[in-house]
């Protein structure tokens, strides 16, 4: 047998591309480069070995070390952490189009349709078109104004389903998904995808469709080591690829037989008017004009983000509110007492009325501060050299913002883990995007494009669910038992689903509408 070239060899080689690597930056920076402080990585693995099975949190405890920016090796690629608001500040609005872009990892690849959504897509114009697209036509202020029936509709129905639960433990989060699931699947695809009714008419049943979603987050989410260590990608040793080509062709397998559906409505039609999103968006693939490329994989890859992005992350956070409620039963008191004073017994909750409602608002942030449902937003890549807090960050490095450890900054928030809603009152600090100490959908270029959406599903879902029933846990549990673990997938949802009963506070004949 021939013996193995000489490892010097590689090793020569390596050597070699190193040197040129950092004469290169240098010849770039003009000098040697100030990277921000981290531990040190090991060969192949980089820091992995430091990171656990919550990646937010095992990053937390290293910027206790290493402070509030710092850099660790996710594999063989650097990665910048931020874990202050002055950080954040500098990532995502000072640098924000320097850090616009998104790592081509393999969830993005293999269940996005090739990064053609708008989540995985670079920054450039095919996605800032896609962007444009949405806030003009899906969640400007007058569409949503226009489907405000859906929304009503959608969860006037989830509050009588509750109703019928009445005094019988559920599992919230199944029945808060099936109101933001039946919401956009109204909107985006003109069916209530949640109804038995409406089974036999598309593809999977209902509960097939939710159960392909949840594991297309799950995926979404998973720490993939062939993202980080490319050469190992080939070999898919966590079995995650091939779970990602099965998800994603049963995605695809819907999502097809809706585009034939709402084609042959379309086809032959004269001047068809857009009865729901596909809809448009099949016009605006159709459109010549434009001078971006759409096409069927982007009208595809489209509808899955406004499903995916849109069901989950409004359950999850209603299902946290709750969780948090239920351990601390004087917060409900304060609640029903604003609802009782400014609703009265009499009626539902309206969106208008969310404003009147400053407590059950700070309630809202609350949660949304000890639970952002994305604790490290979604990671960027710089796309240019820049420099932040003094230290370089190289063209191509990943940035993440710690949003978990900065809801959770003594030096901002006093008692930090505690939940204690009265923090807010009185504040001005706003959830979109403008303030860096609270950022639950994101801030800057990349912020998520259905906040206005999913803002007024959840303020009024939740102002409902505390308006309509007493919420009590399942006889026998006390709420020392409630535990608060979370497991990280795309949305950051409660490890033990919640188990909770429901009973009615309001009079009867509501819950009929
Ligand atoms: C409570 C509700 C929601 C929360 C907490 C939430 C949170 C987030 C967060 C944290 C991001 C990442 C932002 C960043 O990287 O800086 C994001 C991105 C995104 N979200 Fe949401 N989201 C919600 C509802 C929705 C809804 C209703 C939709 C669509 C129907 C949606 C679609 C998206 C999309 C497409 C992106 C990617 C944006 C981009 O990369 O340009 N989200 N969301």
């Amino acid at each position: 047998m021939d013996n193995p070239p000489p490892p010097a060899i590689t090793y020569t080689a390596a050597g070699l591309a190193t040197v040129v690597l950092i004469l290169l930056s240098r010849r770039l920076f003009g000098r040697k480069l100030k990277l921000p402080p981290g531990p040190k990585p090991w060969p192949i693995i980089g820091n992995f070995n430091l990171i656990g099975p919550l990646p937010h949190r095992s990053l937390h405890e290293l910027a206790k070390k290493y402070g509030p920016i710092m850099q660790i090796k996710f594999g063989s690629i650097p990665v910048v952490v931020g874990s202050s608001s002055e950080v954040a500040e500098a990532i995502l609005k000072t640098h924000d189009i320097s850090l616009a872009d998104r790592p081509k990892i393999a969830a993005g690849k293999y269940t996005t349709y090739n990064y053609s959504d708008i989540t995985w897509s670079q920054y450039g114009p095919y996605w800032s078109h896609l962007r444009k697209f949405c806030n003009m036509e899906i969640f400007s202020p007058k569409r949503l104004d226009f489907y405000q029936h859906v929304r009503v509709e959608e969860l006037h129905s989830l509050l009588k389903s509750l109703y019928k639960t009445s005094g019988t433990p559920f599992k919230t989060r199944e029945k808060f998904s099936d109101l933001s699931l039946s919401v956009i699947s109204r909107l985006v695809l003109g069916r209530n995808y949640t109804l038995e009714s409406e089974k036999g008419k598309g593809v999977y049943t209902p509960h097939e469709f939710k159960k392909i979603l949840d594991e297309l987050f799950v995926l979404n989410g998973v720490l993939e080591i062939g993202d980080w260590i490319p050469w190992l990608s080939y070999f898919d040793l966590q079995g995650n690829i091939k779970k990602m080509k099965a998800v994603a062709k049963k995605v695809d397998r819907f999502i097809e037989h809706e585009l034939e559906e709402h084609d042959a409505r379309r086809n032959g039609v004269k001047n068809y008017v857009a009865k729901d999103m596909m809809d448009i968006l099949l016009q605006l693939s159709d459109d010549p004009s434009l001078d971006v490329e759409f096409g069927r994989t982007g009208v595809k890859a489209l509808t899955l983000d406004l499903i995916a992005g849109g069901t989950e992350s409004t359950a999850v956070t209603a299902e946290w509110a709750l969780a948090e409620l239920l351990k601390k039963p004087e917060i409900f008191e304060k609640a029903t007492e604003e609802l009782d004073r400014v609703i009265g017994r009499e009626r539902w909750v309206e969106e208008k009325d969310i404003v009147d409602l400053p407590y059950v608002t700070a309630i809202m942030k609350e949660t949304m501060r000890l639970h952002n449902v994305s604790p490290l937003l979604v990671p960027r890549v710089a796309r240019e050299d820049v420099q932040i807090s003094g230290y370089d960050i190289p063209k191509g490095t990943v940035v993440m913002v710690n949003v978990w450890t900065i809801g959770r900054d003594p030096k901002i928030w006093d008692n930090p883990n505690e939940f204690c809603p009265e923090r807010f009152l009185g504040e001005e600090i706003e959830v979109e995007g403008q303030n860096f100490k609270l950022m639950p959908f994101g801030a800057g270029k990349r912020i998520c494009v259905g906040y206005p959406l999913g803002l007024k599903i959840i303020q009024s879902s939740v102002a409902n669910l505390l308006h309509g029933f007493n919420w009590k846990l399942p006889k026998g549990m006390k709420k020392e038992d409630l535990d608060m673990e979370e497991i990280f997938a795309l949305s950051t949802p409660k490890k033990n689903p919640l188990v909770a009963v429901a009973e009615p506070r309001l009079p009867p004949h509501l819950y009929s509408v």
